[in-house]
């Protein structure tokens, strides 16, 4: 019987896809990372780069710049190409351009009968999942957009720094769009199995925790230009969930089919990952007021996706 060697296919080898290599080759994650951009000169330098650090990294793996006839094999193709956010631009912003640049690339993946998992790192991130589940006629199952897992990440770093623990031991989730209009679920917000809003009652404190989450992108963009650290590690994490089958619970941009009371639209909420992509989406019981943020937040997903999609 012939062994599986997995393979994971890049494609945008720019800030993201490029911290997102990096973090690949050190976590030792694939077997197999092929790089793909239209700038094919900065791709092939990374790939060089990228090599001459094999005999530092904790497994091996073969890296190449390659073309899309390697997602044939490929069990993940990470989507990072396109436009990023220019100061004062919302994610929102970037649609127009990104569509039409992930309609080409979704093309040029299935002409080469990709049937693995597409991971969406791109903005609008739950504009563009909803984009590649549609171009592409994969099962909704087999497509996730990043959506919520690094303004989660920036969630549990910010209580963790607040309540002095440790990242890992907070439990709380940022769910909607990866964008303006996302929520933070308090009421399901724990460290160490006891309920932050048991200790927390002050609003202004909470409200002043989650904006700083809410606008991370915003004030990294005007002090570095662009934001890669953070989401490159959170798509090894689901990089990771995927290859290693792991049913981990991440807050990633999946297919609501009446979860929540919603349907049809991608959007950020917790689902069980593993080898088949996503195996459930987790229904949180919200509030009242989480509800009406959560509606809030599909709606102007809807109303901006729309208009490129329903004629
Ligand atoms: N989901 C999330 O949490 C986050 C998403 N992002 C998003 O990731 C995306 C990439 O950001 P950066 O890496 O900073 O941008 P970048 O400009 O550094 O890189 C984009 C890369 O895409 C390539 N590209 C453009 N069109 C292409 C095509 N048709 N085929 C192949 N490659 C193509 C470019 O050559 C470039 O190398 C942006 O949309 C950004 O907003 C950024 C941070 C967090
Ligand atoms: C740019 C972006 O989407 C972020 O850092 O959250």
């Amino acid at each position: 019987m012939a062994v599986h060697v997995n393979r994971v296919v890049l494609i945008g080898t720019g800030l993201v896809g490029s911290s997102y290599a990096f973090a690949m080759l050190n976590q030792g994650v694939s077997e197999e990372l092929v790089l793909i951009d239209l700038n094919k000169e900065k791709s092939e330098g990374d790939v060089m780069d990228l090599n001459h650090g094999l005999a530092f990294a904790p497994s091996s793996t073969r890296i190449w710049f390659g073309d899309y006839e390697d997602c044939k094999d490929a069990d993940i193709v990470v989507l990072c190409a396109g436009a990023n956010q220019k100061p004062g631009e919302t994610r929102l912003d970037l649609v127009d351009k990104n569509l039409k640049i992930f309609k080409n690339i979704v093309k040029n993946v299935m002409d080469n009968e990709f049937n693995g998992i597409f991971i969406v790192a791109t903005n609008p991130v739950d504009i563009l999942s909803y984009a590649v589940w549609k171009y592409s006629g994969l099962p909704q199952s087999q497509v996730i957009g990043s959506g919520t897992i690094l303004d989660t990440a920036r969630f549990r770093y910010l209580l963790a720094e607040h309540f002095d623990v440790d990242t890992r031991n907070v439990h709380a989730y940022i769910i909607g769009e990866h964008g303006d209009t996302e929520l933070p679920v308090w009421s399901h917000a724990d460290i160490g199995g006891m309920p932050i809003l048991d200790t927390v009652t002050d609003q202004e404190v909470l409200d002043h925790l989650f904006v700083s989450v809410r606008d991370a992108a915003y004030q990294i963009i005007e002090r570095k230009g662009a934001t890669y650290y953070g989401i490159a590690m959170g798509l090894v994490r689901l990089t990771k969930a995927i290859i290693h089958n792991e049913n981990s619970i991440l807050t990633v941009s999946c297919f609501l089919n009446g979860e929540y009371g919603e349907k049809d639209v991608y959007i950020g909420v917790p689902a069980i990952v593993n080898s088949k992509g996503i195996k459930k989406v987790l229904e949180l019981k919200l509030n009242e007021k989480e509800t009406k943020q959560l509606k809030h937040s599909v709606s102007v997903l809807k109303e901006t996706m729309y208009p490129f999609f329903k004629g």
